[in-house]
């Protein structure tokens, strides 16, 4: 039996992301307060320490002080049709800024071109637009597909992660006039700095939970020298305090933050969740609700498996921190 400090719990996600239909995890408590621990199960429990570190920081430290009271978000577009598109992002509080799935199984650039249109067209010729591709393109399909989806938006602000490794995206931000963020080249990197030492990015994606902390990363952002934006691991609104902490917390803030996908979520474990109201989320700690831990308490094979690898993962973590 878990302490009853641990809760596991798995909310119904409104549209297929990621490839998940819903999105399961547990919040831990500790002397500053609940935190959120919830690696993807395509996580293994290496990777996942990082996660683990970065839920105990926010249970048992708390944050750093922030330099602003409030965050401006983006909101996110998962892969869907055109008319879902339009109504996601007049719906989203205020957005004025919009990431786009794109690059999913099954599609093709003309379901991305139509969606771009329908957001461009929802967010009107002031809002900035950009894409994320899952690193699912070679450099060469990079390229033409860029230059397609640049057009179809109006101009994009930057595409996130649309190949691969490393040199893939040096070779294309050579090739292409459209910004380039790195994200899996950060956050499941051996080394993150290998980015800047490539001049492979315009933009850094920092993720507090892959990443390691809030601490982590602004040590990272320091070190890696480029403009950052910080994102979601498709959290409650209990882990994505720690994003919003994050974002509130850094030195520059120069573009709206992928912090609004509570918006993809069905039910929250926060009776106060963090939406967006004027694009933006302001710096605070929601605390779960009893009433909705209990509706989104996982059944018990899941919750049987989040108390395993939460045993694993701590074990791990504390072996490396004692070494
Ligand atoms: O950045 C955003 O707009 C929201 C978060 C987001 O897009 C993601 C969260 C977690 C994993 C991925 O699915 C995706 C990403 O790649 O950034
Ligand atoms: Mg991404």
């Amino acid at each position: 039996m878990v302490a009853p400090d641990v809760v596991v719990w798995s909310v119904p996600l409104r549209t297929r992301f990621r490839g998940l239909t819903s999105r399961d995890g547990v919040l831990v408590r500790g002397d500053a307060g609940w935190a959120e621990f919830s690696p993807f199960w395509d996580y293994d429990d290496e990777e996942s320490s990082a996660w683990w570190r970065a839920a105990r920081e926010a249970a048992d430290l708390g944050w750093p002080e922030p330099v602003r009271d409030a965050v401006p978000v983006n909101v996110t577009v998962p892969a869907v049709d055109a008319v879902t598109a339009h109504r996601i992002v007049t719906a989203s509080g205020g957005c004025r800024t919009a990431k786009v799935k794109v690059a999913e199984r099954g599609q093709d650039v003309s379901d991305e071109i139509a969606r771009l249109e329908a957001v461009r067209d929802a967010l009107g010729p002031g809002g900035a637009v950009r894409v994320d591709a899952n690193a699912a393109w070679d450099v060469d399909e990079a390229v033409r597909r860029l230059a397609l989806l640049d057009r179809a938006a109006g101009g994009l602000e930057y595409a996130e992660q649309p190949v691969p490794g490393v040199p893939d995206l040096a070779a294309l931000r050579r090739r292409t006039t459209v910004p380039i963020a790195a994200d899996e080249s950060i956050r499941r990197a051996a080394d993150p700095l290998a980015v800047a030492r490539a001049h492979a990015a315009d933009v850094v994606v920092l993720k507090v939970q892959p990443l390691g902390g809030v601490r982590a990363c602004l040590e990272l952002a320091e070190r890696i020298g480029l403009p950052v934006v910080v994102s979601s691991a498709l959290e409650s609104s209990i882990g994505l305090a720690a994003g919003v902490a994050l974002a509130a917390a850094l030195p520059e803030l120069p573009y709206a933050c992928g912090l609004a996908t509570a918006q993809l979520l069905t039910a929250d474990l926060a009776a106060d969740p963090l939406l967006p109201v004027d694009g933006a989320l302001p710096a605070r700690r929601p605390r779960p609700d009893p009433a909705l831990l209990a509706e989104a308490a996982a059944p018990a094979a899941l919750r049987e498996r989040w108390e395993a690898r939460a045993a694993a993962v701590r074990l791990l973590a504390d072996a490396r921190e004692q070494a």
